[in-house]
């Protein structure tokens, strides 16, 4: 199948590599031209597991291919793929702006027949609404499909091959089977529905998903006053079928592209049509003051944070990206600079995205070494494996007092108590002091 997918970001650029590692003929569209010189190179511009080698495999073969021409990657194509960004306004709204730009870009060069899908995420009634901008901007015959995506990034690759579901909305039988063609090689699940439930589906899961973070996170702050341990309850609550062992790990809450913006969407959404979705306001406000913990604790534990040596380890929104997007280390770098300690962060990837945030709010260092180097405190952000393998008798070591806040429970208690000196305070999990009165 002939395939124009507009938007190169982690979305689109997963996609269209991975619908051309099936066969299929991909063009992959993008305004931004530096982002498209590289990618014509074979380098991505994401951090992402496994997507490089694809993306250099199928170039060779012929199977993807690289333009910002509009009109190049859509006049042959049967189908067009919109997965430009939808960020959010500052009322908390889905800003639409990058999608109906898009729209009037596909509807200037579509062939006669050709469908148009949906993969952005974007409110209910949006689809409707896209659908009567190209029909404004065209005389040509066209068919829409709902396709949102569920990929996390970090596993961008692996969650397109082996999704757990697909979606298709459409209001059209036809389109629907066609868009079910394509997708046929992946061989996983298909679930048809008409395109309003397939776009409710998508902020459905996201603030579900979200919400049990914050459920989790606030059990984890009680597990901490009542003296149990949050990874004892969240395995014990997850062998419950009906509760599920994923997305119970407690931490500093939740960040990324996608979990803040749509949960306040969808609020925003429930607010247009006189529902007062209180659950998901606090599943904002416990997420907001969950971001603080490591500052809080660290205030209480040290009472003055000015001119004291801040190690962070972590910088991205979670492992495996380099995405700073909404990243919980963004108001920890804040909090701490205002408080007036000096902040040393250690990323494996994502330094160059952070410096752009947080300028030289902070110092980076290039290795673990570097960060921790007589710092009063280690604060653990992101969970990357470089850093649950960390020897903690040798960081202890380095620290000018051995103090170590942990916001994802890294560590296992035996590795902890190896140490001869260590304070190590967990969330949701009594703390841990080994060799020292305090
Ligand atoms: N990032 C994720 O993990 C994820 C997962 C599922 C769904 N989503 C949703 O998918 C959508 C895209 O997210 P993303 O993270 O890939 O966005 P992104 O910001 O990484 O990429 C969007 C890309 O679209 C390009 N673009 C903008 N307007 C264009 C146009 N008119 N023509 C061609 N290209 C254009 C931009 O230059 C940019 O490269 C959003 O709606 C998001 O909510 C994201
Ligand atoms: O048990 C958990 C799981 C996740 N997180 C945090 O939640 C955030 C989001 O993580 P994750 O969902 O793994 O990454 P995303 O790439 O943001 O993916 C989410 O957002 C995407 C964009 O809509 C969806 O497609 C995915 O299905 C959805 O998981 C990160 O900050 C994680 O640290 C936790 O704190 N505890």
């Amino acid at each position: 199948m002939k395939i124009a997918v507009l938007g190169t970001g982690y979305v689109g650029l997963s996609t269209g590599v991975c619908l051309s590692e099936v066969g299929h003929h991909v063009i992959c569209i993008d305004i931004d031209d530096q982002k498209i010189n590289r990618l014509r190179q074979g380098i991505s511009p994401i951090y992402e597991p496994g997507l490089e080698d694809l993306l250099t495999k199928n170039t060779a073969a012929g199977n993807l291919q690289f333009t910002t021409s509009h009109q190049e990657g859509i006049e042959n194509a049967e189908v067009i793929i919109i997965a430009v960004g939808t960020p959010q306004r500052n009322d908390g709204a889905a800003d639409l702006s990058y999608l109906l730009q898009a729209a009037k870009d596909v509807s200037a060069h579509l062939k006669p027949d050709s469908i148009v899908v949906i993969k952005s995420t974007v409110p209910v009634g949006t689809n409707d609404y896209v659908k009567s901008i190209i029909t404004n901007h065209t005389k040509k015959p066209f068919k829409m499909v709902s396709n949102p995506e569920f990929l996390r990034q970090g596993s961008a690759i692996k969650d397109t091959m082996k999704a757990d579901r697909i979606i298709i909305g459409s209001e059209d039988k036809e389109a629907a089977l066609k868009i079910q063609e394509m997708y046929r090689p992946l061989n996983v699940p298909i679930l048809m529905t008409n395109v309003r439930s397939a776009e409710m589906i998508k902020y459905a899961s996201n603030a579900f998903l979200a919400t049990k973070i914050s459920f989790i996170n606030e059990i984890a702050n009680l597990c901490e006053a009542v003296g149990a341990n949050i990874i004892d309850v969240a395995n014990g609550m997850g062998k419950d079928k009906r509760i599920g062992e994923a997305f119970l790990q407690a931490g500093i809450g939740y960040g990324g592209s996608c979990f803040p913006k749509d949960v306040k969407a969808l609020l925003h959404t429930a607010g247009l049509h006189g529902v007062d979705f209180s659950l998901l306001r606090e599943t904002i406000a416990i997420n907001d003051e969950q971001q603080k913990l490591l500052f809080t604790k660290a205030c209480s534990r040290l009472k003055q944070l000015k001119d004291k040596k801040i190690a962070m380890l972590g910088l991205s929104f979670k492992p495996e990206t380099d995405d700073m997007r909404e990243a919980p280390s963004i108001k920890i770098a804040h909090l701490l600079h205002e408080a007036e300690a000096k902040v040393v962060a250690y990323d494996p990837v994502a330094k160059d995205n952070a410096k752009k945030i947080l300028g030289d709010t902070i110092e980076y260092a290039s290795s673990v070494d570097q960060a921790i180097e007589n710092a009063d405190a280690v604060f653990i952000v992101t969970e990357w494996n470089e850093f649950k393998q960390l020897d903690l008798t040798e960081v202890t070591k380095h620290m000018k007092q051995p103090i170590i806040f942990d916001g994802r429970n890294c560590f296992e208690e035996n590795k902890i108590r190896a140490c001869s000196k260590i304070e190590y305070y967990p969330v949701g999990k009594p703390a841990i002091v080994v060799g020292l009165d305090t």
